[in-house]
């Protein structure tokens, strides 16, 4: 067993700092080079431990942090999206994260979406507040710990970093996690660190580094004992053209040996693939770089954590995210594994559903995940571009349920076959690089739906109203009877049907005139004349009676049960009145 390095992620809002925040550790890093040298890796960089020691000084020994990594090692695609390609079975590659936010704008879209991705893994994660010396007065001291640059602010700007700081806690604590300025926290493993720190002048990153290896220490004992004899296990983050090279995979190995001619298992859009590795390649040394125009150099093998380049044949089609795999002499035990890992994902989930596509396994997993939680069911999720199947898709999905005739698309193209039957079909697409944006529009989306469902819902619901025939205005005996009627309470409408006191059938409003003109519906106190179906004056209806809408019973229900806030208390006493009637007839009416 070895201990390898955490994988680091850095996540946060565009332009927050994340790229600039990885340029100043690395750059610190380089320039701390006699201590010992960083490695640079594909798609990461690893600081090792006496470098971290260096910048971070006093302390890692003023938080007790005693756990011996060797180093930390910084992934260098900053962001979510590399974020979520960065999946292994069951969670994140990364095994710790810094959430990066810009302390003059606090949480944005995609710091909200980071954070959702960070929850859903369960990362272990700490707040960088970015750009403390763009707060007005800040007096730069650069790469100077926060809490020796601090106290040498002036008091007004002190405070406005501290109100900043708090406006963070608060943002996080909406979200449901107990944060507090990192030198407060009273108790590491309940509260998350907001490190106050300038990723351009390098104040506060001692203390950021300190913080990581801090969550290390706390969170991550097993995760890290790698077995380096063992078979490699890792992550494709990217699959691309290389020049004179061809279709390369850049991948994050985080278990075990990878060598030079290993065959690997990988998985397509629709399948597993094995092949074997050509070559093995990663950065060459800074300082060879301007020697050679070559920039990589081959090597023979590489141990977790690492990352590295592979050549071989037949890997166009591998999906950035793909778990990739050494095999030894288990291939059916790995293929399973693998098929198991798509399956997780990418699940025909529903017969009724929306249709979801994404760029990536681990983003179409928080796509998942998040739909899940808002309790949408998922006809298909699936990884590429949008066809023109799942358009066809989609409209077979809205033939069952409106709601359901939607494709939501995260940093995937649609192709333009899609696109014209999208139009053609009024399937509803929702496309865009937040995923968190795109749940909020379609959220938005449906509420709009359901509104419109339960405004025509409701306007087929009939409701309890009484009225009055006026005595001597009578104006025709019978089919249909016409009367001058008031509204006594409620609303009544054209097409309602009416009952006398004694529960008996009138028929339906027929129609209403008020003035010579034709009316819809009436409401409390009007007067006006009424056209009643099956009335016949003299027989089954008198003068100064008074007639109820005939509510039917399952409207009783409805009523009574979910639209009873609805009701004035007029209304409401009528209804009971209208109860009192039918029950007269049928005692379990409405119960
Ligand atoms: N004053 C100041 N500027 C900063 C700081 N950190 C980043 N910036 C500036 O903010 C801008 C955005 O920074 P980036 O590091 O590119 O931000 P990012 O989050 O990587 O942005 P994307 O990669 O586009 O998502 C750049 O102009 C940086 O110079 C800081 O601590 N202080």
């Amino acid at each position: 067993m070895k201990i390898r390095s955490p994988i680091v992620s850095v996540l946060g809002h565009v332009d927050h700092g994340k790229t600039t925040l990885l340029d100043h550790i690395r750059g610190t890093a380089i320039a701390a080079r006699e201590a010992g040298g960083i490695t640079q890796h594909i798609g990461a960089t690893e600081i090792p431990m006496q470098i971290i020691e260096k910048i971070c000084g006093k302390f890692l020994k003023r938080f007790s942090i005693k756990e011996r990594l060797p180093g930390l090692f910084f992934i260098d695609t900053p962001g979510h999206e590399a974020f979520t390609t960065l999946r292994k079975r069951g969670g994140a590659l990364a095994d710790l994260a810094i959430l990066i936010v810009d302390i003059n704008e606090g949480f944005k879209p995609q710091t909200y979406e980071a954070l959702n991705i960070l929850k859903m893994y369960k990362t272990p994660f700490i707040v960088a507040a970015n750009k403390i010396d763009k707060i007005s007065g800040w007096q730069v001291h650069e790469d100077m710990p926060f809490m020796d640059t601090f106290p040498l602010q002036a008091s007004n700007v002190q405070e406005r970093l501290e109100t900043k700081v708090y406006e963070l806690v608060g943002s996080l604590h909406e979200e449901g996690f107990a944060s507090e300025r990192f030198d407060r926290i009273t108790d590491f493993t309940r509260q998350i660190s907001i490190i106050p720190i300038s990723a351009k002048t390098g104040e506060g990153i001692p203390e950021l580094l300190t913080m990581l290896m801090g969550l290390a220490q706390q969170y991550l004992k097993k995760q890290l004992e790698i077995e380096p004899d063992a078979p490699a296990k890792g992550t494709v983050l990217e699959v691309k053209e290389e020049k004179g090279l061809g279709t390369t995979l850049d991948a994050i190995i985080y278990d075990g040996i990878i060598k030079d001619n290993d065959q690997i298992a990988l998985i397509t859009p629709d399948d597993i693939i094995t092949t074997r590795i050509r070559s093995l390649l990663k950065p060459r040394p800074l300082e060879e770089m301007r020697e050679t125009r070559k920039r990589f150099q081959k090597v023979n093998e590489v141990v977790a954590a690492a990352g590295i380049k592979i050549v071989a044949p037949n890997i166009d089609d591998v999906i950035p995210g793909s778990p990739l795999r050494v095999i030894k002499d288990d291939i059916k035990s790995i293929k399973d594994e693998l098929q198991k890992e798509i399956e997780d994902v990418k699940i025909v989930t529903k017969d009724e559903g929306i249709i979801v596509k994404a760029d990536t396994l681990g983003s179409l997993e928080a796509m998942v995940k998040l739909l899940e939680d808002l309790k949408v069911p998922i006809k298909i999720a699936d990884i590429g571009d949008v066809s023109r199947k799942d358009v066809v898709n989609a409209q077979i999905a809205k033939q069952e349920n409106e709601l359901y005739g939607v494709i939501i698309a995260f940093n995937v193209k649609v192709l333009p076959s899609a696109m014209e039957e999208i139009k053609a079909s009024k399937i509803k697409l929702f496309q865009g690089n937040v995923i968190y944006r795109l749940m909020e529009e379609y959220q938005e989306w449906m509420e709009k739906i359901k509104e419109k469902r339960k405004k025509k819902w409701l306007e087929a619901i009939i409701r309890p109203a009484k009225i009055r025939i006026i005595p001597k205005l009578v104006f025709r005996q019978s089919k249909p009877a016409i009367a001058g009627i008031e509204v006594l309470t409620g609303t009544i409408k054209q097409g309602y049907p009416l009952m006398t006191s004694e529960g008996k059938s009138l028929g339906k409003v027929a129609s209403m005139q008020d003035k010579g003109e034709s009316r819809k519906s009436a409401s409390t106190g009007q007067k006006l004349a009424m056209a009643i179906s099956e009335a016949i004056f003299g027989k089954n209806v008198h003068e100064d009676d008074i007639l109820y809408v005939d509510v039917p019973e399952k409207h009783y229900k409805i009523l009574i049960d979910k639209l009873r806030g609805d009701l004035t208390e007029d209304e409401y006493n009528t209804l009971q009145e209208i109860a009192e009637i039918k029950r007269k007839k049928d005692p379990t009416w409405g119960s």
